[in-house]
């Protein structure tokens, strides 16, 4: 990583404990500006809880976490990150398009930028055409490409996604996946997204494995 690139997060002597378990330890890890860095780890391996740290969400046990690129009010900093999960949590009476532009609108955004913004996630996403269905008229793939759209309309500075197409098949969990990735950095966003597969982490400039409490930062050089 350049000296000189921006770094949003910076996780330093992390150590986690839930009761007698520690969970990590010693981790130290910065998340560069505009980065896309897939977070892997065999299941409890810690991901989703090294994802609440960087999030700010999770305290922990010990160590330090700080965001140098981001704002330092926290109320603030919280609206510049995005969080992606894997059941897509959209609002049942709410139309797909609806979805999208909820949490502009909930921001203050006027509608028909809002609904501008919205109707640009779902293209990218592929998803335009599912703009007036409601999440029961959808499938679950479907579902969770307008939850990824939702969270690229926020045009935030660090999306957080845990695995979020953990529920869909290989292909569109990749063609999922790609579209966030691509999207997020089209608004020059950095991503963090942790995933099982590590075919779908080779396909990220930055790949942080967990292993056994403690992780290794590969960086692609070519
Ligand atoms: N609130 C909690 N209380 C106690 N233990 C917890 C808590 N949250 C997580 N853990 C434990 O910490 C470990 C890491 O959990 P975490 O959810 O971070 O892993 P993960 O890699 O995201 O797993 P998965 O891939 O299955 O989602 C697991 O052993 C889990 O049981």
């Amino acid at each position: 990583m350049s000296t000189t690139e921006a770094v949003l997060v910076s996780v330093r002597a992390l150590m986690m404990r839930y009761g007698s378990t520690t969970t990590l330890e010693d981790v130290d890890l910065d998340v560069p500006a505009g980065a896309d860095m897939a977070l892997t780890g065999r299941s409890g391996s810690g991901k989703t809880t090294l994802l609440l740290v960087i999030a700010g969400l999770l305290v922990p046990t010990q160590g330090t976490v700080t965001w140098p690129g981001l704002d330092g009010n926290p109320r603030v900093r919280r609206g510049q990150i995005g969080m992606v999960f894997q059941a897509p949590a959209l609002m049942p009476e709410l139309t797909a398009l609806q979805n999208v532009t909820l949490p502009l609108r909930l921001r203050g955004v006027d509608r028909p930028t809002a609904e501008r913004d919205a109707l640009e996630a779902l293209v990218a996403v592929a998803a335009a055409d599912l703009r007036d269905a409601l999440p029961t008229q959808l499938s679950g793939g479907q579902q969770q490409r307008i939850a990824i759209a939702r969270v690229l309309a926020g045009r935030h500075r660090l999306v957080l996604a845990d695995e979020p197409t953990g529920a869909l098949d290989r292909a569109h969990a990749f063609e999922a996946a790609l579209a966030l990735r691509d999207g997020v950095a089209a608004v020059g966003g950095a991503l963090v997204l942790a995933t099982h597969d590590p075919e779908l982490a080779e396909l990220f400039d930055h790949r942080v494995a967990i292993v056994d409490g403690s992780v290794r930062h590969s960086v692609r050089t070519s």
